[in-house]
């Protein structure tokens, strides 16, 4: 689904360049749930910035595959500003750490804004997935009514509600304590699985690493297999 191909980023401080990811390759399928690890400032968030075409690469590729042409695929480090919105409403679903809800709107309408965007309204759909992260109750509210784990259950259900073939989640459970940690961690994966959305989660925690099928980790610009 999407194959990075020696991707480099640097950022000048002072002066100085600094490599923070250094020729990355890394192939996701669909379906497969990715953790990476590495310590504070390793560039974890940046190649999830990269991945959501949020920023660019210094040089590199992110080929995606496209099921009508398998063979071709399309750069996202070249798309234009309108090709990388499309490619996020429709491609992407993504978690914060700290949760990023619109509190002057209800939980339901939050999730539903990117349902909304894209067009993909599928109530059936949309109350399964109110069902397994056991939010259905908690509809009517505002954000601000839930507590944290609640509030980042809701932050999948919306990650999730226009159904993308991709979910990006940074540090999902950061702000979580380890009960809620585990539970949402432990949801985040399973509700993924159902789906056949592929996960890439960056993450602190050992035990919610462990919970995806492929563990990496980044360290000095290099990312490996653990
Ligand atoms: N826009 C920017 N300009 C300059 N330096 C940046 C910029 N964005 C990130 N950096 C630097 O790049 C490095 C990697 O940052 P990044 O946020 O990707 O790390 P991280 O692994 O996600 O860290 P943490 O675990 O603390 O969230 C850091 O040293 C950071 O200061």
């Amino acid at each position: 689904m999407l194959a990075l191909k020696n991707l480099k980023k640097s950022y000048t401080d002072a002066g100085e360049q600094h490599t923070i990811l250094n020729n990355i390759n890394l192939t996701i399928n669909a379906g497969d749930s990715i953790s990476i690890q590495g310590a504070s400032g390793s560039g974890k968030s940046t190649l999830l910035h990269l991945l959501a075409a949020l920023d660019k690469p210094d040089s590199g590729e992110i080929l995606l595959n496209n099921s009508q042409q398998p063979n071709q695929g399309n750069d996202i480090t070249q798309f234009t500003e309108k090709e990388a919105d499309a490619y996020r409403q429709f491609r992407v679903g993504l978690i914060f750490q700290k949760f990023n809800l619109i509190d002057c709107i209800t939980v339901m309408e939050n999730v539903m804004l990117p349902a909304k965007i894209t067009g993909k309204v599928q109530g059936e759909y949309i109350q399964e997935l109110l069902d397994a992260l056991d939010i259905h109750r908690h509809i009517n509210k505002l954000p601000s009514q839930l507590s944290g784990g609640e509030q980042q259950r809701v932050a999948i259900a919306r990650g999730l509600s226009h159904q993308p073939p991709l979910l990006l989640a940074d540090e999902p459970t950061g702000n979580l304590d380890s009960k809620n940690s585990d539970l949402v961690s432990h949801l985040l994966v399973t509700t993924c699985k159902k789906l056949n959305t592929a996960l890439v989660m960056v993450t602190h925690s050992q035990k919610v690493a462990l919970l995806t099928q492929q563990q990496w980790y980044l360290d000095d610009g290099r990312l490996t297999q653990i």
